[in-house]
């Protein structure tokens, strides 16, 4: 564990946060108490020490190791303003497999143009800014890169306006984003994971919460859609789309078995189990989440699901406050507004024997690398057994008779 200096900023768009001091922990909300007492959080700026705080390490701060990267990469991630952190995640040596070492990329970035800006405009920055992240992934030695939800937009939904939101969306099989990326898998040898509003343009030209994913050859190896769709607070996305109807797809990719668990998804454990009982090893959790709202569950959900599936998990946020030309309401009696609130970056990759990386900034662009032994997901899976202890038959069971509409709960009463 290192000793970082902090610059705790006042509230979420503080200037000067820096994510030194995170490398005991994944976040504030899971730096101890201990840790924590003594700060004034009400002064902007203050200087931390962590070294050595036993109450991080016991609540399972990184324990893994830094990535050394090079230079190039390091230059051109600070020339384009943009955070670089890397990681690896070791596991123990075993005589019969080598180790299986792949590195994943994680992208979390801001809209650049403001969302009344033409459509094309949005889309085209938005893509070169994207084309020079995966430029340093490459660099980094990346082998599987994945950007954040509907990643080519603004996050408009809370707006239930239709157009011009509707106008993002694209084809997943040869739209203009999907075109993009298979350049970027083919030039850099990359899996690309691209989530994207979709149209489906043979089936009715309806709209759907996708993720292509583009093989390192370039061609597309399929999609996957997100199957639950919230309904809470400003994410009105049902007005949108539906829930996918594709099940659990995982894919086979020469750096692995990987699934994609849409952002909402996170909140629910069998979405996880299933994309995990399909063989995935590293399940991506590509979001678009705002800080009253979940900040306190982000720290916990993806890593939890990494443990309880024994596989590598990785949470991607955006970043930023995106302002809407047309004020909307929240349904909650408050006044009228043009923000959806702050999304708060903070992505992470967690392993299945419970590590995780330190989180990318609260407030920037950055690209957090991860070297992963896939191995470890076997090996945990041998100490813990919870594929083998889980009694999934019985829930099945259990699960069908209480999705019938004449179930009634077992209760057993005096
Ligand atoms: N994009 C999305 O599904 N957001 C819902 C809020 C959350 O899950 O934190």
């Amino acid at each position: 564990m290192s000793c970082g200096s902090v610059t705790l900023a006042q509230g979420p768009e503080g200037q000067g946060q820096s994510t030194d001091f995170l490398r005991g922990a994944g976040s504030l909300a899971e730096a101890s108490p201990l840790a924590l007492s003594g700060l004034k959080l009400e002064t902007p700026c203050v200087t931390w020490c962590l070294r050595g705080d036993p109450g991080l390490l016991a609540q399972g701060g990184f324990q893994g190791r830094k990535l050394d990267l090079p230079l190039s990469a390091l230059v051109n991630a600070s020339q384009q303003d943009f955070e670089l952190l890397a990681f690896a995640f070791e596991a123990s040596e075993e005589q019969l497999r080598p180790a299986r070492l792949i590195r994943v990329g994680l992208v979390q970035n801001r809209i650049l143009l403001p969302p009344d800006a033409p459509v094309s405009e949005q889309v085209g920055a938005l893509h070169r800014r994207i084309a020079e992240i995966v430029e340093v992934a490459a660099q980094c030695g990346v082998n599987i890169v994945c950007f954040q939800e509907a990643w080519t937009m603004p996050f408009a939904f809370c707006t239930r306006e239709k157009l011009p939101w509707t106008e993002f969306a694209e084809s997943a099989e040869d739209g203009p984003t999907t075109r993009l990326c298979q350049k970027l898998a083919k030039t850099h040898n990359m899996v690309v994971v691209s989530p994207i509003l979709e149209r489906d343009e043979a089936h009715g030209d309806v709209l759907w919460n996708t993720a292509v994913v583009i093989s390192n050859s370039g061609a597309v190896l399929g999609k996957t859609r997100k199957n639950h769709i919230p309904r809470v607070g400003d994410f009105n996305e049902a007005t949108y789309y539906m829930e996918s109807t594709l099940g659990h797809p995982v894919f086979q990719t020469p750096f692995g078995r990987i699934a994609v668990n849409i952002c909402y998804g996170r909140h629910h454990p069998l979405n996880w189990l299933m994309y995990s009982l399909n063989g995935a090893e590293i399940i991506f959790n590509p979001s678009a989440t705002t800080g009253e709202l979940s900040e306190s569950l982000w720290p916990i959900e993806a890593r939890n699901a990494a443990i309880a599936n024994h596989c590598f998990t990785c949470a991607i946020n955006r970043v930023g406050v995106e302002h809407f030309p047309r004020e909307f309401t929240s349904g909650d009696g408050k006044p009228a507004h043009r923000d959806f609130g702050y999304f708060y970056g903070s992505s992470y990759v967690s392993a299945p024997d419970g590590r995780r990386t330190p989180g990318l900034s609260r407030t920037r662009d950055g690209l957090l690398v991860a070297q992963l032994d896939l191995n470890l997901c076997r090996q945990m899976g041998d100490l813990w057994n919870f594929k083998m202890t889980g009694r999934h038959a019985m829930y099945a069971e259990e699960l069908a008779k209480a999705s019938q509409p004449d179930y009634r709960p077992h209760i057993i009463k005096e």
